[in-house]
């Protein structure tokens, strides 16, 4: 399946194909949507993210065409494109699958959730590409992994960078589906976004049980301190009432950015060896009480 890219793309509705970046080098930061969610199944296989970053680059370098998937193989690093049917709809439809396969990385998903402009994509971006840049608006959603290395073990995050926008808060909830984590953003400069992170909260809490994914809260541009208009404290004392995670972080200085997402992946671990930790118990019970009658009383002695 072949894609024309063409700058200055047009957005597109769910249920039809939208436009990727042009510019060279998007094909190292390129960003695909994921296939459409389980409950828009009936849209085409995949929804495509409209470019993010901005017209003028985008005007420097020409229309060109680029077939579907292949920036995987153009590209080094870790940042990876998702090729249609690779990723989503299996795992959006609940079933989370840390382990792929033996001697294989945890695989964890984790979305970003909060207003507009907060500047989710720029935390995403930051992270995975070390690199910050002026973006537009996300449409319907940005995918990107990168492989994160805790020592121990390591770990492989899907990032889905959703849109902020509130004419697609309708839909963000088909993508935090079957999350394992959440980084829920705000910008410290806008009280209202400080406000929406805690509806987003609310979302999530119909969608999970308590405890069941890891949350982050982060209050995002620190950078623009004199414009504050909610402080560390209140950040920290939501986050504490809700046992949420809390960071503040700018993506533009690229302060607390990697350390975000690696506290959020260090959690994830954990809860996982706990995890793994009480199945081998119980089924080291279950192994005992299974024995033969003799060898048990032998055993009681
Ligand atoms: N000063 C400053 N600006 C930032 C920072 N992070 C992002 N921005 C800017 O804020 C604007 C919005 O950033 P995005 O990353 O697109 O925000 P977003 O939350 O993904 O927005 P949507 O895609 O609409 O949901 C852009 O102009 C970014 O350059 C930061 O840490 N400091």
């Amino acid at each position: 399946m072949h894609l024309a890219l063409r700058p200055g793309g047009r957005r597109f509705d769910l249920g039809a194909e939208g436009w990727a970046p042009s510019w060279p080098g998007a094909a190292a930061s390129y960003l695909f949507s994921p296939p459409v969610p389980t409950a828009v199944a009936t849209a085409p296989a995949c929804l495509w993210r409209e470019a993010k970053f901005s017209q003028a680059r985008r005007r420097e370098k020409g229309d060109r065409e680029l077939p579907c998937g292949t920036q995987n193989a153009q590209q080094s690093g870790s940042l990876e494109v998702s090729r249609p049917g690779e990723h989503g709809m299996a795992q959006v439809a609940g079933a989370s699958r840390p382990r792929a396969a033996p001697g294989q990385p945890f695989v964890f998903k984790l979305v970003l959730l909060g207003s507009g402009s907060v500047g989710k994509s720029s935390l995403a971006l930051r992270y995975v590409k070390n690199d910050f840049r002026s973006t537009l608006p996300t449409v319907g959603c940005a995918f990107f992994t990168k492989v994160v290395d805790l020592g121990a073990a390591s770990l492989k995050l899907e990032i889905w960078d959703t849109a902020g926008q509130e004419k697609y808060h309708s839909v963000c909830h088909l993508y935090f589906r079957g999350a394992n984590a959440v980084l829920l953003v705000y910008d410290i400069t806008r009280k209202d976004s400080f406000d929406m992170a805690q509806q987003w909260l609310k979302d999530l809490e119909k969608e999970f049980h308590p405890g069941e994914i890891v949350v982050m809260l982060v209050g995002n541009k620190t950078d623009l301190g004199e414009e504050r208009e909610v402080t560390i404290e209140e950040g920290k004392e939501f986050a504490e009432s809700k046992r949420l995670l809390f960071m503040e972080t700018s993506a533009r200085l690229n302060h607390q950015v990697t350390e975000v997402f690696s506290a959020v992946a260090r959690e994830l671990l954990q809860r996982e060896e706990r995890k793994e930790g009480q199945t081998q118990r119980r089924d080291a019970r279950l192994a005992l009480n299974e024995r033969p009658a003799g060898q048990a009383k032998c055993c009681a002695r």
